[in-house]
């Protein structure tokens, strides 16, 4: 759980005053009767960190697939790279990479043979797809297994394989769709790293997942997709602040300024033997000041004070339609 005095977003979004890698406007598709995606809107500067998050069936795929030109949209608008994305899907596919949910790994032929076919794809002269096969197997860790077949790859590893396969073309913006679904906990770590790694190159991620815990690590802005609409999207602090369940935690060392405190304000939760009180608070700058404030008019002085959002889980049950707002405050402080 954050925890701060002031929510910040973990990094300026680079490109929030410049140019959008990916703007979508009204993008609609339908399988027969049932519509996907009813009309979304995106914008997502260049060189960050997008998560679009939703249940099961929600329509994150079927984005992904849309923006990615494989297949087509039955409305709306959308400008990926600064192309067109009807007009000059040839101008689209040749800025992005894609990695989904299903690998383009060949299990049957070697680690460093995927990367040297996808070379060849790409049209890069021999000598060329040479030197990006072997810089790009020593950066995924994967030089040592270079020459064994895929098949015999780890989940992990052919993860990296496929990333490593998208990146040959040098892509400026990258889908990954559910990244590590079905890795260990380390070997997420490890993409998440990749990930950070490939932003701080000034790539940008349009990322699906259904961990939130990796929408909020990764990601400048999150959207949650929920029957064919974006629910809500902002910083992950932005949307933690859009439902109920956030407070204010106030530690107190003296028990008689603790005692004083918990009398004057109403509303609070008491922990008596640690000296907190918790005051319900939506975490916003006015919230805030309003509650410094009177702490100050009433020269109570508190020794920490800390902000405490509700966590992504929270939102998602929240906004794609679980029962109530199922909020439970955890105090883990990262
Ligand atoms: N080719 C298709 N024909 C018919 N229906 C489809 C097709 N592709 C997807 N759908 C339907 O569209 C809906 C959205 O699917 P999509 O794969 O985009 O969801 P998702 O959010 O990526 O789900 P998940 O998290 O399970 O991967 C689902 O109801 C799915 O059954």
């Amino acid at each position: 759980m954050a925890s701060s005095v002031m929510p910040t977003p973990r990094r300026m979004a680079a490109g929030d005053s410049g140019s959008a890698a990916i703007s979508v406007v009204g993008l609609r598709k339908s399988y027969g009767d049932k519509t996907v995606l009813d009309g979304i809107d995106l914008r997502i500067p260049a060189g960050s960190v997008f998560a679009l998050l939703g249940p099961n069936g929600a329509g994150k795929t079927t984005a992904v697939k849309i923006l990615s030109t494989l297949i087509t949209a039955d409305g709306g608008q959308a400008q990926v790279a600064g192309r067109d994305l009807s007009a000059d899907p040839q101008a689209v596919r040749a800025a992005i990479g894609v990695t989904g949910q299903f690998s383009a790994v060949d299990g049957l032929i070697t680690g460093e043979e995927n990367m040297l076919l996808m070379a060849d794809l790409h049209h890069l002269p021999k000598r060329e797809g040479r030197r990006v096969t072997a810089e790009l197997l020593e950066r995924f860790d994967l030089t040592e297994a270079a020459k064994k077949p895929a098949s015999t790859y780890s989940g992990g590893m052919k993860r990296r394989l496929d990333i490593a396969m998208t990146l040959v073309g040098d892509p400026r913006i990258i889908f990954l769709d559910e990244p590590t679904t079905g890795l260990d906990p380390r070997s997420r770590h490890n993409m998440w790293q990749i990930i950070r790694e490939l932003v701080s190159d000034g790539v940008t991620v349009f990322l699906t997942t259904q961990y939130l815990e990796e929408a909020d690590e990764l990601a400048d802005r999150i959207a949650v997709l929920n029957d064919g609409k974006i629910a809500a999207e902002g910083t992950a602090e932005e949307l933690k602040r859009l439902i109920p369940g956030g407070h204010v935690r106030l530690r107190f060392s003296d028990p008689a300024t603790y005692e004083n405190a918990a009398t004057a304000l109403r509303e609070t939760q008491r922990d008596d033997e640690a000296l907190i009180l918790q005051v319900p608070s939506d975490g916003s700058q006015r919230e805030l000041r309003s509650l410094l404030d009177w702490l100050d008019a009433t020269g109570i002085e508190a020794d920490e004070l800390t902000v405490h959002t509700p966590d992504l889980d929270d939102v998602f049950f929240a906004l794609t339609g679980g029962a109530g707002v199922p909020h439970q405050t955890k105090e883990d402080v990262r």
